[in-house]
């Protein structure tokens, strides 16, 4: 068979990859619900797994008809729903790694991403608007009937015959703080390997639906997909619109029966400030029984806001970043026990260890003293596409023992360890700053402030100054309808327990923190504020 002729690969059903993975409860109860979503006309659809395998083969037919090669990128520009999830398992079938983008990026980062990955074809819904796709890349459009090619790729020479599970399932693209956004390549065994790890701790069952609410291009979408699916349980996609309403996020979650939310802690930040009792409401149906949250620290002050409205709810704790899917999953207790100072991030999933080692390079091992985050784990990325130095900073040589050849992620994340080897996160290493020579943790500046009454969220941050060190300064946001917390008594309430040098120049009372594309508190558009 000529190379151009040949039927482009498929992964065999014996080896790893995200489609045998995902799809395996397709095989075993093909009826059973995999997705439960808003449908067009405002309600309900469910998609079975039998329906999704469908869909997956009918797009994979589809796609192997465009002659691409493993390897071939794929930009997938949707919101997360079940036709989403079916093209993203065809191109994992075909081993064309796909480049997830959520509708809201903008153009500019578009073409930036496009420019990095070089796609062979840009995918949309059929109700995408985007347009304006460079000429060099393909575009086809998926939705209820299928594939619907615009522009077939350029022809190309298949070389490949195999998918491995070391090929790539998908490359995301995240904010790189050089401003480049960097392309975290994940393979197969990859992420199988994490999800394999994260059933370990028993979290969910095929009766569960697990409500995702994070833009398919953040990998906790796409670990929402693999962790319901994988464990044969519905995913409840909750759209944006949904989301950005606290009343609505709360109905769609209690008309789908969701049992579990995963969200980032922002996110339950207007659904406390408009709609607390709606949600104590929902929690006490006894439907809701966990609350997943990942991304980011959450703060005490909110956290043990949501537990006392859902007191029968059990809170769980992810940990980890895009380049080793995650690493840890931990229980919360509710409540937290009076006095908590940190929330644990206990131990890596089952197959993954992290170690704590010191600024000398050898490991931490007595509780209490700080430590960077070193990452031993089977879901380790392949590296940052096209950017081997990028990598080589972060994919480092087994500390404990660099003769072995074993590569471990350096997280740049610190933390202590408790009595029983259980790690507590003590934040970014590059959000330890210098203060006039003095070592300061900004996480310590914001736990201060937020112990000021009537204060609910506090972000502290150093801003540059023309004319000499930089300022510290903070932004923090009070209880609904509450009082503006007086800068100058917050400052004065910084002093009573914080050395000089830790005392914010600044206190800025905002209404909410700015989000970044995935939900996080956007941190870099604080410290501009803060600058002007
Ligand atoms: N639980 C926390 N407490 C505190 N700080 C956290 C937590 N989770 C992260 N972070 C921070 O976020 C960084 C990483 O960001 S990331 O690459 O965008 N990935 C993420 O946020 C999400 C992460 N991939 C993920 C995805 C799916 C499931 C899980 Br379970 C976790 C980490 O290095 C930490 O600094």
């Amino acid at each position: 068979m000529s190379p151009n002729g040949a039927r482009p690969a498929r992964a065999h059903a014996s080896v790893d990859n995200l489609r045998t993975y995902l799809l395996a409860a397709a095989r075993k109860d093909p009826d059973r619900p995999a997705v439960i979503q808003a449908a067009a006309d405002g309600g309900l659809e469910t998609v079975t797994y039998g329906e999704l395998q469908h869909r997956t083969d009918r797009c994979a037919e589809a796609l192997d008809a465009l002659g691409l090669d493993v390897g071939d990128r794929v930009i997938l520009e949707s919101d997360t729903d079940a036709d989403a999830i079916a093209t993203l398992l065809a191109c994992a079938t075909l081993g064309l790694p796909f480049t997830p983008v959520s509708p809201e990026t903008p153009d500019e980062r578009l073409l930036t991403i496009i420019d990095s990955a070089e796609p062979a074809l840009y995918l949309q819904s059929a109700r995408g608007q985007r347009t304006g796709i460079p000429e060099t890349v393909g575009t086809a459009r998926f939705g209820a009937d299928g594939l619907t090619v615009e522009r077939p790729p350029a022809p190309r020479v298949r070389r490949r015959r195999a998918v491995t599970p070391l090929d790539t399932a998908y490359i995301t693209f995240t904010s790189g703080t050089t401003g480049r956004p960097k392309g975290v390549v994940m393979s197969h065994r990859g992420v199988i390997a994490f999800l394999r790890g994260a059933e370990a701790a028993e979290l969910i069952t095929s009766e569960d639906r697990v409500a995702g609410t994070a833009p398919l291009q953040f990998d906790f979408a796409l670990f929402d997909i693999g962790f319901a699916l994988s464990h044969g349980a519905a995913l409840v996609p909750v759209p944006r619109d949904r989301l950005n309403w606290p009343r609505r996020f709360l109905s769609f979650l209690r008309d789908t029966g969701t049992t579990q939310v995963d969200a980032v802690p922002s996110a339950w930040r207007p659904v406390l400030r408009h709609e607390p009792d709606l949600l104590a409401e929902l929690g006490e149906q006894g439907v809701l029984r966990r609350i997943a949250f990942s991304g980011e620290d959450f703060p005490l002050e909110e956290l043990r806001a949501l537990q006392e409205l859902l007191p029968k709810v059990r809170f769980t704790n992810g940990y980890g970043a895009t380049e080793t899917m995650a690493a840890s999953i931990t229980e919360v207790p509710n409540p937290l026990p009076p006095g908590t100072e940190r929330l644990s991030i206990g131990y890596a999933v089952a197959g993954a260890e992290m170690m704590l080692i010191g600024p000398d390079g050898r490991p931490v091992d007595e509780p209490g003293v700080l430590g960077e985050i070193y990452l031993r784990s089977p879901s380790l990325f392949s590296g940052y596409w096209n950017d081997p130095e990028a990598t080589r900073a972060v994919v480092v040589p087994d500390p404990l023992d660099p003769r072995s050849g074993q590569r471990v992620f350096k997280t740049g994340d610190l933390a202590t360890m408790g009595v029983d080897g259980e790690l507590y996160f003590h934040g970014r290493a590059d959000s330890q700053v210098q203060i006039r020579g003095n070592r300061v943790e900004l996480g310590e500046v914001e736990r201060r402030i937020g112990q000021f009454t009537g204060v609910t969220g506090a972000v502290a941050m150093l801003v540059p100054r023309a004319d000499g060190d930089p300022a510290l300064h903070a932004f923090v946001t009070r209880a609904t309808g509450g009082p503006a917390p007086d800068a100058k008594e917050v400052v004065a309430f910084c002093r009573a327990a914080l050395p000089a040098y830790m005392i914010p120049q600044g206190v800025h009372v905002v209404d909410e923190f700015p989000l970044t594309v995935n939900g996080k508190v956007d941190r870099a558009a604080l410290t501009a504020l803060a600058a002007t």
